[in-house]
């Protein structure tokens, strides 16, 4: 194995926001460049440019029905290969700068994963190839998101899954930091492309980073949260455009707990017709299928379930022949419990057309249809602050 002092290895993982074009890759590794000067070892994981992935997969959606598991293979092979692009990009972005730097692909290495396409798991990495590459001096550059199956196949992590990659091979080599570089400058309590006056955190923890994620925090991936937990592995997360400013350090103890609102998009599926009996077996067919079922409600006859968005396919086959689905948005109040929120309040969101669906003992969630988000959104930000 190559001689490599582990703890000056820092992570550089850069999102597609960081990566929308050719000007904005060279600006990206002119900042790998100076860490490098300042003496770190750095290890860039890159996500495709900003867009490319949705094109993919629009691409492969189109072309057919997605719903097996060899379609959902070969989906991945697909939506996989923007990294591929960047990954081979940025190592010419820092060649040309004078340093020396290769690309690594998750099968290169490789990364292992299991076979649940679309949303797979990482099993191990082999490191040594970076570890040995490093050694030399040299800059690897891999390629997030995607792994290889035992089977020989490519796998994708999940949307957003580059997060995944840096974080565990942040865990695996022991490294100093590992620093997620994106278009904010850190962790906001609610998203700051929607509300002016969102506050950043400067530390928040990993269990109340992954509340936000969950919840629809688009700027950290659950599943590299898990690693993060697992390794404890230091996380810093940092605009690409202001690199000077410290942003937000996810960690394990932070004093107090983070107070805020994410929110995401889900489906409302309405299934009228079903006895209470008939309705709690379809949830546990679901459940059992792996669909994410955030609440269910029963009106009557009618009974409504608010799933993820990307169990439309699924949920398609257990629940045909199906009545409405409606696109919806849900709203998750973090840090607050059921009982902090006043009934004068509650009684204004129902007014709204916002519907309660879920709490946890640090969460509330509610739904309402989608076009009314931002003004929501604003609402219970303010609520959340009080
Ligand atoms: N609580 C939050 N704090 C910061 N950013 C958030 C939050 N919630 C959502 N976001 C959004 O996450 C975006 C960054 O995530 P993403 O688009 O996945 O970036 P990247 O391409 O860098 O991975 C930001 O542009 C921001 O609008
Ligand atoms: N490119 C993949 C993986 C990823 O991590 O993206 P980003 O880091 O830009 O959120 C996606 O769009 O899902």
């Amino acid at each position: 194995m190559g001689e490599i002092e582990n703890n000056t290895v820092v992570v550089k993982k850069f999102g597609g926001t960081s990566l929308n074009d050719i000007g904005c890759l060279k600006h990206a590794a002119q900042l790998v460049q100076e860490a490098q000067l300042r003496g770190e070892q750095p290890l860039v994981v890159v996500s495709a440019m900003g867009g490319v992935t949705n094109q993919l997969v629009q691409w492969a959606e189109n072309c057919c029905v997605l719903n097996m598991d060899a379609t959902k293979s070969e989906l991945d092979t697909v939506i996989t290969s923007g990294e591929q692009v960047t990954s081979g990009l940025m190592a010419l972005a820092l060649q040309d700068l004078g340093c020396r730097a290769a690309s690594f692909l998750g099968w290169q290495l490789p990364i292992l994963t299991d076979e649940v396409y679309r949303n797979a798991e990482i099993v191990s990495i082999n490191t040594l190839p970076l570890q040995n590459y490093m050694a030399t001096g040299g800059i690897p550059v891999v390629a997030g998101f995607q792994g290889i199956t035992k089977l020989g196949r490519i796998s994708s992590l999940g949307r957003g899954g580059s997060d995944t990659t840096a974080v565990a091979l942040s865990a695996l080599l022991k490294a100093r930091l590992c620093q997620i570089f994106t278009d904010v400058d850190g962790v906001y309590n609610a998203d700051p492309a929607c509300i002016q006056d969102a506050q950043k955190f400067d530390r928040i923890s990993y269990e109340d980073m992954t509340t936000f994620s969950r919840h629809g925090a688009k700027i950290l991936h659950d599943k590299a949260l898990q690693w993060a937990r697992r390794y404890k592995v230091p996380i810093q997360v940092l605009s690409t455009f202001a690199p000077e400013n410290p942003g937000t350090y996810v960690c394990e103890f932070v004093s107090g707990n983070a107070k805020g609102i994410a929110h995401k998009g889900v489906l409302c599926w309405k299934v009228p017709g079903l006895s209470r009996i008939k309705a709690e077996q379809l949830l546990q067919v679901l459940q059992n299928q792996l669909i994410s079922v955030w609440g269910w409600q029963r009106n009557g006859s009618m009974t409504t379930f608010f799933t993820e968005m990307s169990a439309k396919n699924n949920v398609q086959q257990y629940v045909l022949p199906t009545v409405s689905i409606l696109p919806h948005t849900m709203f998750t109040m973090i840090g607050v419990s059921f009982d902090d929120v006043p009934k004068q309040n509650q009684q204004d969101l129902r007014r709204m057309g916002v519907e309660y669906i879920f709490r946890s003992v640090n969460s509330i969630s509610y739904v309402v249809q989608e076009q009314a988000t931002m003004k929501i959104l604003s609402v219970l930000h303010k609520m959340v602050q009080t």
